[in-house]
């Protein structure tokens, strides 16, 4: 049976990798909390403080947390099949760090430079959220020569800033190696690049959404090898809305990769 790759199966996929990962988080949060010798009455207890005290609803942060995570490996899979040189780094690299006999554990992901470098040239041409959350200043500013009235919506153009020549060379070409000098975080501090936006709006899901992406790329590109279907004409044009999604979804054929069938089953 031919077994096609869809954004949606990895939504779901995704959610159920974050109930587990939020988990952990939670608990290891316990733990230090305790370690502090700060004592609360229930979990939950806590977990009402921390979703209060940042003034983020739970569906707030399932939203914010799932379709920017999927919609991000449906566009690097749809990257990686379109340059079949970048393909074969990643399988590469993939093979030396991880192997065939292996699936992949936490422990190999940060080894995996040039898959991040993908994943952040990625987020270079295909910001999820492109307009960032609006700004609205108290007062009335100047900024790059521009005056702000108090009270004015700004929005910014991350995405044109990703595609803009004066900031980056041949800017609508797909080059990983630009970002393989360790120069380039998430932080937000390089106005060039600003995936997860800047200053104290920031995604707070940073270390979340990084590890979960390259986990769930390193898993899927290690375990199978990735084909398009004959005749499947690609494309990579989007479509603008609360995230930039892939137009036309992604429709890819793997076969295994794995020596071992049994390592499916782990
Ligand atoms: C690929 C993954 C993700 C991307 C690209 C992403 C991107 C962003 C961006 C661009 C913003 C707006 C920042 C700004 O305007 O300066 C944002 C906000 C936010 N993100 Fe993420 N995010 C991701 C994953 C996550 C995850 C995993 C979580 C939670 C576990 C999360 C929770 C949030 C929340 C709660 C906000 C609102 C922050 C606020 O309003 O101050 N995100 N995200």
């Amino acid at each position: 049976m031919v077994r096609t790759f869809h954004q949606d199966h990895v939504f779901f996929l995704l959610v159920n990798c974050q109930k587990i990962v939020a988990k952990i988080s939670f608990f290891i949060l316990v733990g230090i909390m305790s370690e502090n010798g700060q004592n609360f009455p229930t979990k939950f207890v806590l977990w009402e403080i921390l979703v209060r005290n940042c003034r983020f609803s739970s569906s707030d942060i399932i939203l914010a947390a799932t379709d920017t995570t999927s919609t991000m490996v449906e566009w690097v899979m749809a990257e990686i099949l379109n340059n079949p040189v970048v393909m074969r780094k990643v399988q590469d690299e993939l093979t030396q760090v991880i192997g065939t006999t292996n699936i992949v554990e936490e422990s190999h992901l940060h080894k995996l430079t040039y898959l991040d470098g993908v994943i952040k040239e990625t987020f270079r041409l295909h910001p999820p959220l492109p307009l960032l959350i609006q700004r609205c200043p108290d007062e009335s500013c100047k900024v790059g020569g521009y005056t702000i009235p108090k009270d004015t919506v700004v929005y910014i153009n991350v995405w044109a800033i990703h595609r803009d020549p004066k900031n980056w060379s041949n800017p609508l070409e797909f080059k990983p190696e630009r970002f393989i000098n360790g120069k380039w975080d998430y932080n937000g501090n390089n106005v060039k690049f600003l995936p997860f936006g800047s200053g104290r709006r920031i995604c707070p899901g940073i270390p979340l959404g990084d590890k979960m992406l390259t986990y769930m790329l390193a898993s899927l590109l290690n375990s199978f090898e990735w084909n398009l279907p004959k005749d499947e004409e690609f494309e990579t044009s989007d479509e603008f809305g609360f995230v930039t999604k892939k137009k036309k979804s992604l429709v890819a054929i793997p076969s295994q990769r794995l020596s071992d069938t049994s390592l499916y089953m782990r």
